[in-house]
């Protein structure tokens, strides 16, 4: 023990499961379904991993029972979009307790999709339809509050339209020329909000950045021709952030996260057929390994446009 220091510290409850429904005069309800993570810190709260002194300790069980509380207490419109959500929640503990110096939340929520009938939206009955999982981590000190949000897990596929050709080449390299290949990938994209107050980020329309994120990243994937035209996961993932950065002004920074699943032609020339190449249509999905391609793409300071 002497010879240690605290060097961070973090504490809260994570996976708080809450469900709330917004029911509406006419017949129309809404629900929003979360797992919540709530961490608490302050220096004050050395002492409880040092000294044993529980004293300034907010036990992890009110943390939770916070956030019931205010799912029922704050205006919907604060509880059912997961950025509000997770802004409010970190602000309200903050502004509780004087000993609190950060809170992070996160809140991640799978959407349930309302079902439609004949083309009508029910109105109270939805079905869980195995999309990606969205979320967003608000961090709170007494003074600003930062924001995250983002969304993984989207699983896409296109079966032409794709290439990776003129790489490195030297005595390790097999890979031969792709001109067209079968593009396959699970995407987490995540993105930070350039507002840095509770004001600020309560006038953003964020279930707005959230839709135009998905459908900037399924748009590229699919039809913009400079993602296969110069070809490589790095290139589709720098225009994919680029739209982001260009079409919402609220938004400082976007990182994504690509494997590249590989599906490759399954040489069938043993048996005498011809399935490389222009020929392939029968592929073997390989589970792993897989590439992976990362990058943080930010908006240009102003003046280095
Ligand atoms: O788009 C790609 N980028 C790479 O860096 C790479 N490396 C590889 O083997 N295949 C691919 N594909």
């Amino acid at each position: 023990m002497e010879s240690s220091v605290l060097k961070s510290q973090a504490y809260g409850k994570d996976r708080v499961r809450v469900v709330r429904v917004v029911r509406r005069a006419d017949g129309w309800q809404e629900i929003a379904d979360y797992w919540v993570c709530c961490l608490l810190s302050g220096a004050q709260f050395e002492a409880s991993y040092t000294k044993g002194d529980n004293r300034l300790v907010v036990a992890t069980d009110s943390q939770k029972n916070a956030v019931y509380y205010l799912a029922k207490t704050l205006p919907a419109d604060k509880v059912m979009v997961p950025e509000a959500f997770a802004v409010e929640i970190a602000a309200f503990m903050v502004n509780k307790y004087a000993h609190v110096t950060t809170c992070r939340v996160k809140v991640t929520t799978k959407p349930w999709a309302r079902m439609q009938f004949s083309g009508r939206s029910h109105p109270h009955a939805f079905c869980r339809e195995g999309r990606e999982t969205r979320w967003a981590e608000a961090v709170a000190t007494k003074l600003a509050v930062s924001l995250t949000a983002g969304f993984c897990d989207l699983e896409v596929l296109k079966t032409t339209n794709s290439a990776f050709v003129d790489f490195w080449r030297d005595e390790l390299t097999t890979l031969p020329d792709m001109p067209d290949r079968m593009l396959s990938t699970k995407v987490l994209c995540q993105w930070a909000y350039v507002a840095k107050t509770l004001d600020a980020l309560r006038g953003t329309d964020f279930d707005a950045v959230y839709a135009g994120a998905r459908r900037n990243t399924l748009d590229v994937f699919a039809n913009d021709p400079r993602a296969w035209v110069h070809a490589s996961v790095q290139t589709t993932l720098y225009i994919m952030a680029d739209r982001i950065i260009n079409d919402f002004a609220a938004v400082d920074d976007v990182h994504y996260a690509l494997p590249n699943i590989h599906y490759f032609p399954f040489d069938l020339s043993p048996f005498g057929l011809k399935n490389l190449r222009a020929d392939a249509e029968v592929y073997m999905p390989i589970a792993d390994p897989s590439g992976y391609i990362t990058a943080t793409v930010s908006r240009a300071p102003k003046g280095k446009l």
